[in-house]
């Protein structure tokens, strides 16, 4: 297999912060690959190193077996976090407009019907909505056809409805065999994208890997989810964990787990259970269970 991405080592300090802590990976070729990991992980930091926006302090990167350069530079498209675009411009004016950089770009009316810009095509961008404007930023960042596509955070701020269209639209252009590297603090779209994630915390990868495969890897049971008021922390099994106002407990067996939760006059109304998913995961390798 051809790996379009190689890093190894690669490290970015900002003065005294350690921002990226020795990545290595690799992305094959047709593979969506997700950063995940809450503000401040070091997404953003890895994106833009790979972009030859940002230098490393130390490490290596090679895209399509080169260093970054010119060339690559060529074969990647970029959907940044934020992307000004002038108030005035017409969506079709802003993709000629950014199609005049490129020496081979990808056809205007292919690309309006990729990203599904039919309906908005003579729209001032000043007047679009978060989903409409997301549509417009990656059709942007696939004006030059690109090999690799890097998207950071596309789903950010956008209601359920624009999100889920946006993940169709991914998934289209996955289907077009190309290579893509996402960062989201959203699990369940990392779990729905990718094909590989990497977590992240505090610079360095916690956990690398096929989404299921490390799902099998770190859980063999189900989760049940309680609301944590009114819950006696120390009737609960080991390795339970509290985020926010919930309390998730991990198990092989559900019925043993309830039939003790009872047995200590526990409310279970607003318990779910649920299978364990990246969310979970996150929250097991940095969360703090509560009787470790
Ligand atoms: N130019 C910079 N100068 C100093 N510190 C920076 C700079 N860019 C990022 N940082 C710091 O590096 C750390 C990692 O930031 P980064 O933006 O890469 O994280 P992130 O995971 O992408 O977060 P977010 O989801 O909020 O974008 C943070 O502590 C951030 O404050």
């Amino acid at each position: 297999m051809t790996s379009v991405v190689q890093v190894t080592g690669l490290t970015k300090r900002y003065g005294e912060l350690i921002a990226v802590n020795n990545l290595s990976f690799s992305v094959q070729k047709g593979v969506c690959f997700g950063l995940l990991g809450p503000n401040g992980a070091g997404k953003t930091s890895t994106l833009e190193m790979l972009e030859g926006l940002v230098k490393p302090t130390s490490g290596n990167i090679e895209l399509f077996g080169q260093p970054v350069n010119k060339r690559t530079r060529q074969r990647i498209g970029i959907q940044f976090q934020h992307t000004a675009l002038q108030d005035h411009l017409r969506v079709g004016e802003a993709l000629n407009l950014f199609a005049s950089f490129y020496r081979s770009p990808m056809a205007i009316d292919q690309l309006q019907q990729l990203c599904e810009l039919d309906s908005i095509i003579d729209q001032d961008v000043k007047s679009l909505s978060g989903g409409q404007r997301q549509r417009v930023l990656l059709a942007l960042a696939l004006v030059n056809d690109p090999d690799l596509l890097f998207l950071d955070e596309p789903t950010i701020g956008l209601d359920p409805q624009a999100r889920h269209n946006f993940w169709q639209l991914i998934e289209k252009i996955k289907q077009q065999g190309k290579t893509i590297l996402l960062t989201t603090h959203y699990m369940d779209e990392a779990e729905l994208l990718c094909d590989e994630v990497a977590i992240m915390d505090a610079g360095a990868f916690i956990a690398y890997g096929a989404p299921k495969k490390l799902l099998a890897e770190y859980f063999s049971g189900l989760v049940i989810e309680l609301p944590s008021e009114g819950v006696a922390l120390d009737a609960l099994p080991a390795g339970s964990i509290q985020k926010a106002d919930k309390i998730h407990i991990y198990c092989d067996d559900v019925e043993p787990v309830l039939t003790q939760l009872m047995a200590n006059n526990m409310a279970l109304s607003g318990m779910q259970i649920h299978q364990p998913s990246l969310e979970d995961l996150f929250l097991k390798l940095t969360g703090e269970g509560l009787r470790d």
